[in-house]
């Protein structure tokens, strides 16, 4: 018998790659009626402005990482990995799709197709569902996926929050910062501040569910740490534009523990790699607001990349959606959640 051909996509955002990537990356985030709640004329105009005005501060931020987000490869480090655990299930071939840089939705979709598989696996790279990152990306994939003919049987797994691979590798790595935050500072009383990229309050007030996962995925992290309520606080980073966000900020939390004298544990809880909102903003930026309130320590705890039980996560819901043992198929037909009895995804529907 032939082998079964299984194409899994993984879902991100992406970043530009040069500095004349920037402003056009921008301008495709922006124009995303998921972030940008307008009639496509209007979300034409406004986008064009916004990517120029904010192409200053992001150029910037990008000059910090050497011109260039490094996004895309250690997206590729994890998908070679995931390959790997992967490979007795047949031939299996892992494709990476980014929503607004290369390689992009369409392109990748032709790439899937003419693969030919029999099964496609939808995999984001978001452990959390948000309707601006998940349901975005598998909007656009649907659409593509109708215009080039890609008939296979498509699966989505929606969110994993509590994933157990995931919340291991995130604890394991804290548990190491808790370690250099005693070594470094004895005497202070450690602070874990679980850092997740926000969302203006209006999406989450209209049913996002990503606020409520990210809380899923902190107290599973606290749990697994044995963590008190007093030893560890959610904060929210890379607050963008007029509007009010998810709270508390990140920056605020970190200035507060730094004047309180806690030895700052940063975890980054909703991004699986490393790129502008970890290396920059976290390393740099927040860095340098508890140096100068003079916090006994600072430590950023590292994403967890593909460190072997994230990826071993992964590969475990990749196996539940090909409908291995324990698949957790919900009523939604296509839609695979690893815990659905906690998942609110519905507003997939
Ligand atoms: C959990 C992941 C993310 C959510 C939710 C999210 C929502 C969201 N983001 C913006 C605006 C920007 N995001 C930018 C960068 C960026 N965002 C995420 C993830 C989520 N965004 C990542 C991984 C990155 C890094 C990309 C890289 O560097 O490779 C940027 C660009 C950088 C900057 O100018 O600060 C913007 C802008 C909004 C408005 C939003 C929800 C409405
Ligand atoms: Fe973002
Ligand atoms: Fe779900």
């Amino acid at each position: 018998m032939a082998e079964r051909r299984i194409a899994v996509v993984l879902f991100n955002l992406g970043g530009p790659d040069s500095q004349s990537a920037v402003r056009p990356f921008l301008f495709n985030l922006f124009f995303d009626p998921s972030i940008i709640r307008l009639p496509t004329p209007l979300r034409w105009i406004v986008a064009q402005v916004i990517a120029r005005r904010r192409a200053p501060i992001a150029h910037e931020i990008y000059e910090k990482m050497g011109g260039r987000s490094p996004i895309l490869p250690n997206t590729q480090e994890q998908a070679a990995a995931l390959t790997r655990a992967l490979n007795d299930l047949g031939h299996v071939k892992t494709f990476i799709c980014m929503r607004y840089w290369q390689p992009m939705t369409d392109e990748v979709v032709k790439a899937v197709r003419d693969y030919a598989p029999d099964e496609v696996v939808l995999l984001p790279l978001y452990p959390q569902f948000s309707t601006t990152t998940t349901a975005s990306s598998y909007r656009v994939w649907q659409e593509a996926a109708k215009r080039h003919r890609l008939t296979a049987p498509q699966k989505l797994i929606c969110c994993y929050p509590t994933e157990p691979g995931f919340i291991t590798a995130l604890a394991r790595a804290t548990q190491a910062g808790l370690e250099e935050a005693a070594r470094i500072a004895p005497q202070a009383k450690p602070l874990v501040v679980f850092s997740a990229h926000g969302l203006p309050k209006k999406v989450v007030d209209d049913g996002d569910p990503y606020v409520a996962q990210v809380t899923a995925s902190v107290r599973a992290v606290a749990s697994w740490l044995d963590l008190r309520e007093s030893d560890w606080k959610t904060a929210f980073q890379s607050r963008v534009g007029p509007l009010e966000w998810v709270g508390p900020s990140t920056d605020d939390v970190i200035v507060e523990a730094a004047e309180n004298d806690r030895a700052i544990v940063v975890v980054p809880v909703a991004f699986v790699s490393e790129h502008s909102e970890t290396l920059v903003e976290l390393d740099i930026e927040y860095r340098h607001l508890a140096d100068a309130r003079q916090a006994p320590a600072y430590i950023r705890v590292p994403t967890v990349g593909a460190q072997p039980d994230f990826i071993v996560g992964l590969s475990r819901l990749v196996r539940q959606a090909l409908g291995k043992p324990e698949s957790v198929q919900d009523g939604m037909g296509q839609h695979f959640c690893a815990d659905w009895s906690r998942c609110v995804c519905k507003a997939l529907g």
